[in-house]
């Protein structure tokens, strides 16, 4: 593939696979928080489960981080890593206090089996031998998941609960939107660089992310377990 078609490659996978995208950023239990006809329940099993997903995330972004030290050619990515693994230093502070407030507790919660596929892919892109692209790809679009979605229940006509507007604020704010940019031109930059053969395992990375993040939400959204 020459160069130039392989610009803005994130857009046109985003475009190529929108119905899968609109899937995991539109998803029926977004669209309740949106229209609040959520039940609390769904939230609170949410809320549990995405502390134990949050936890695995910081070695996989610290892993990602690693990737950036050793084969990175700008130095700024690893700011841009670092910063949001700091965020996840107070997402987890906040996951506990609003544990605590609805009442979920943590040390015993099960974890699901859509869960636990999604942190077992956590860990088999954590192996030193993936590249750097196909893990970028992957922390851009777990990231933008949850920007997409979460800024959604904050848009003008949405009826998100009040109690629940803490929780969109932490993805859907304009800080993390930003954060989210930062993470796509750096996945730009090293998908533009990557031999075919890596871009198609980027590719097929990104689609496995939007799969993981539909079920993880069919698994918040299902009835009570
Ligand atoms: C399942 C899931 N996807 C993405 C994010 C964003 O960090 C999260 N907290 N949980």
């Amino acid at each position: 593939m020459d160069p130039v078609e392989k610009n803005g490659v994130i857009d046109r996978w985003v475009k190529k696979h929108l119905v899968l995208y609109t899937g995991a950023t539109r998803h029926p239990f977004i669209l309740s928080i949106r229209d609040g006809t959520i039940d609390f329940s769904s939230f609170k099993r949410w809320l549990g489960q995405d502390y134990i997903f949050v936890r695995e995330f910081v070695p996989f972004s610290a892993s990602v981080l690693l990737k950036a030290s050793k084969n990175s050619d700008d130095n700024s990515d690893m700011e841009v890593i670092l910063s949001g693994l700091a965020s996840l230093s107070d997402e987890i502070s906040w996951f506990k206090q609003e544990a605590a407030k609805w009442d979920v507790p943590l040390s015993d919660v099960i974890v699901h089996k859509s869960n636990q596929n999604y942190c077992r892919f956590l860990e088999s892109l954590m192996l030193p031998a993936v590249e750097y692209s196909v893990v970028f790809t992957a922390l851009w679009a777990i990231e933008t998941v949850y920007q997409e979605s979460f800024s959604h229940c904050l848009e003008d006509g949405s009826k998100t609960p009040p109690e629940l507007l803490e929780a969109c604020q932490r993805w859907g704010s304009e800080g993390f939107g930003e954060f989210c940019c930062s993470l796509k031109k750096i996945a730009n930059r090293c998908l533009e660089k990557a031999p075919d053969e890596e871009l198609k395992k980027a590719e097929v990375t990104f689609l496995r992310v939007l799969e993981l993040e539909i079920e993880f939400w069919d698994m918040s959204h299902g009835g009570p377990k």
